[in-house]
């Protein structure tokens, strides 16, 4: 089959230094798969290079078998592509259910839909107050999103990344400043999404990334440095060895 999202020989340097080494990875249709590894080894240029912002030096991006390494990152989200980021972007005053509306306008290509009349809205509002339950937002919709329990704000962020209708959504540390026992709930949500949604994932904590991930990648210094299950990575010497080396 296809891979949802591929990479080949990716490579990126920021002057003499090389941040993305030689890359080639593949990720399946329906996988939730974990980019993981220590400080400075490259995720963050990966997930660039995969959206468009940053451009590769050489090598391939293939999104379902097409190659997209040359679109600009609207054209990515438009095949199908879309991220949510680390650091919160809501708008603060705008309720969930008014981003969700919003998000499901852009995807139907009217922007301006916030000016119509809701009742000509109906079924945008539907799907918006569908999406916001599936997420556990259903009693938080109307309330201003910067009132919201920072969990909570997380999921919306995910929620309107989903309303994009994306084929691969790349999460990069969705739990990031959530508590800790809020976090497996994100994540949990997350891996429920339907099959048909691949999920690549960039997580810091190990617990959240086994309890998630059915396939995990580490990279180290800009290259990949190990591949496989959750039960293959978990115990693998030289991967707890890098990792340990970043604690001490
Ligand atoms: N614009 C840039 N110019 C120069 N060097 C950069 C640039 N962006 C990243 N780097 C370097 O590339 C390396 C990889 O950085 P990157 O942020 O991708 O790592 P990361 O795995 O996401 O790290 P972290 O887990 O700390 O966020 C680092 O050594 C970083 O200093």
């Amino acid at each position: 089959m296809t891979a949802a999202l591929e990479t080949r020989n990716l490579v990126k340097r920021f002057g003499g230094f090389t941040a993305t080494n030689d890359v080639t990875l593949s990720v399946r249709q329906g996988a939730r798969h974990a980019l993981i590894g220590p400080n400075g080894a490259g995720k963050t240029t990966l997930i660039n290079l995969l959206t468009g912002v940053l451009a590769p030096n050489s090598g391939q991006i293939l999104l379902g078998g097409e190659e997209i390494s040359r679109l600009p990152t609207h054209a990515r989200v438009g095949r199908g592509l879309s991220r949510t980021f680390q650091i919160n972007q809501l708008f603060g005053d705008f309720t969930p259910l008014d981003s969700m509306m919003l998000a499901i306008g852009e995807r139907q290509g009217h922007g301006g839909m916030a000016w119509r009349p809701l009742s000509r809205d109906r079924a945008v509002a539907d799907e918006a107050a569908a999406l916001l339950k599936r997420f556990r937002l259903a009693d938080a919709m109307g309330v201003a999103t910067t009132l919201l329990p920072y969990g909570k704000q997380r999921l919306l962020e995910i929620a309107l990344a989903i309303a994009a209708k994306p084929k691969v959504l790349l999460l990069d540390e969705p739990a990031a400043g959530v508590p800790e026992e809020e976090r497996h709930e994100v994540l949990s949500l997350v891996r429920e999404l339907p099959a048909d949604v691949t999920v690549v994932l960039i997580e810091h904590d190990m617990d959240l990334v086994f309890s998630f991930a059915d396939r995990i990648s580490v990279l180290a210094q800009g290259a990949l440095f190990a591949e496989g299950t959750v039960a293959e990575i978990s115990k693998d010497p030289q991967v707890k060895a890098i990792y340990l080396g970043e604690d001490a």
